[in-house]
């Protein structure tokens, strides 16, 4: 078998299509527009990539768009009066402090300090507490963008056997969540899980979000399965520079897969989508207006 490919970078422009729509509409009806403020701290390549990135994306959907480069020495009361004026400020409905965060600064604490109602990644304890129990919460946006692949790759996941193999705040628990909620049967997987491969050889659906490269082989693989791959790892390539690689060993899965992400092309492209999905949707509840279709866990 060869898998399908679930191409991430077409659905996420189909999603920012949506979005874009979505934005139109509220200006039409409601003469609102909705505003994302995106806060970096110090000078991480990467991040300043994404950050970039990001602002690019809501200015294309028609949104507001602020970024907050702020100097790596920045203190932690610093950033969180800076958090607190976009809280109060009426033309933002979205808030995003890009992670990580230098170590001086108390992440948690951080994300305690954003409103709620626009934690558009969906970290606030209030967002994950809703999210949890199975109530309206902002999702985050990296789980979110793999809900979606897999809803318009099978349309109801009801009853289907999910692992998702890693714990983090930002993605497996989340996913977790999600799946149960579309009433699969959900294991969480990680580091410490006795016999790995044989659990998620069990699975319909495997969520690999452990962060090493290849780590999920062909062998650990139901045949016919689908694999959304949430890794984003650089690595050396023999002839010098690098690549940049999943957390599923790609090549050698999708010859059992039924359906497979790519790296890159996957799930990331997803994750900004899905950010300005979030925006749209808090702008939109915010000001009691109709929720996007299509757009929402
Ligand atoms: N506050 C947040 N911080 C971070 C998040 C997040 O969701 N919220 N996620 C990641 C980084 N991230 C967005 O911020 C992100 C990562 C990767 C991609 C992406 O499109 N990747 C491309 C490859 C890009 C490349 O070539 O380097 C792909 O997979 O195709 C988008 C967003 C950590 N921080």
């Amino acid at each position: 078998m060869v898998a399908t490919v679930i191409d991430g970078k077409a659905f996420a422009e189909t999603v920012r299509a949506r979005v874009k729509a979505h934005v139109a509409r509220l200006d039409r009806d409601h003469a609102v527009q909705p505003g994302l403020a995106v806060v970096l701290v110090g000078e991480d390549p990467a991040s300043e990539v994404y950050v970039r990135s990001k602002g690019k994306a809501t200015t294309q959907a028609g949104m507001k768009s602020i970024e907050h480069k702020l100097d790596a020495a920045t203190s932690e009361g610093e950033l969180l009066a800076l958090i607190v004026r976009l809280n109060g400020d009426e033309t933002i409905h979205g808030i995003l402090v890009q992670l990580p965060l230098p170590d001086h600064i108390d992440t948690d604490k951080v994300l305690a300090a954003i409103t709620p109602a626009k934690d558009v990644d969906g970290f606030h304890i209030s967002n994950v507490g809703l999210l949890a129990t199975g109530q309206k919460a902002m999702v985050p946006c990296t789980p979110l963008g793999c809900l979606m692949m897999l809803r318009e790759h099978y349309g109801a996941l009801s009853g289907l056997e999910a692992v998702v193999i890693g714990r983090s705040n930002i993605v497996g628990k989340p996913m977790a969540h999600l799946l149960l909620k579309e009433s699969c049967t959900v294991t969480i997987a990680h580091s410490r899980t006795r016999d790995l491969p044989d659990v998620v050889r069990r699975a319909d659906i495997v969520v690999a979000a452990v962060g090493r490269p290849a780590m999920v082989t062909a062998d650990w693989i139901k045949p016919g399965a689908t694999v959304i791959d949430v890794g984003i790892n650089r690595i050396d390539k023999p002839e010098g520079g690098t690549r940049l690689v999943g957390d599923v060993d790609y090549p050698n899965v999708a010859q059992v897969a039924g359906a497979i992400t790519p790296v890159p092309g996957g799930v990331g492209p997803m994750t900004i989508a899905c950010l300005l999905a979030n925006t749209v949707t808090a702008c939109c509840r915010i000001h009691n207006l109709p929720e996007p279709e299509g757009l929402t866990a």
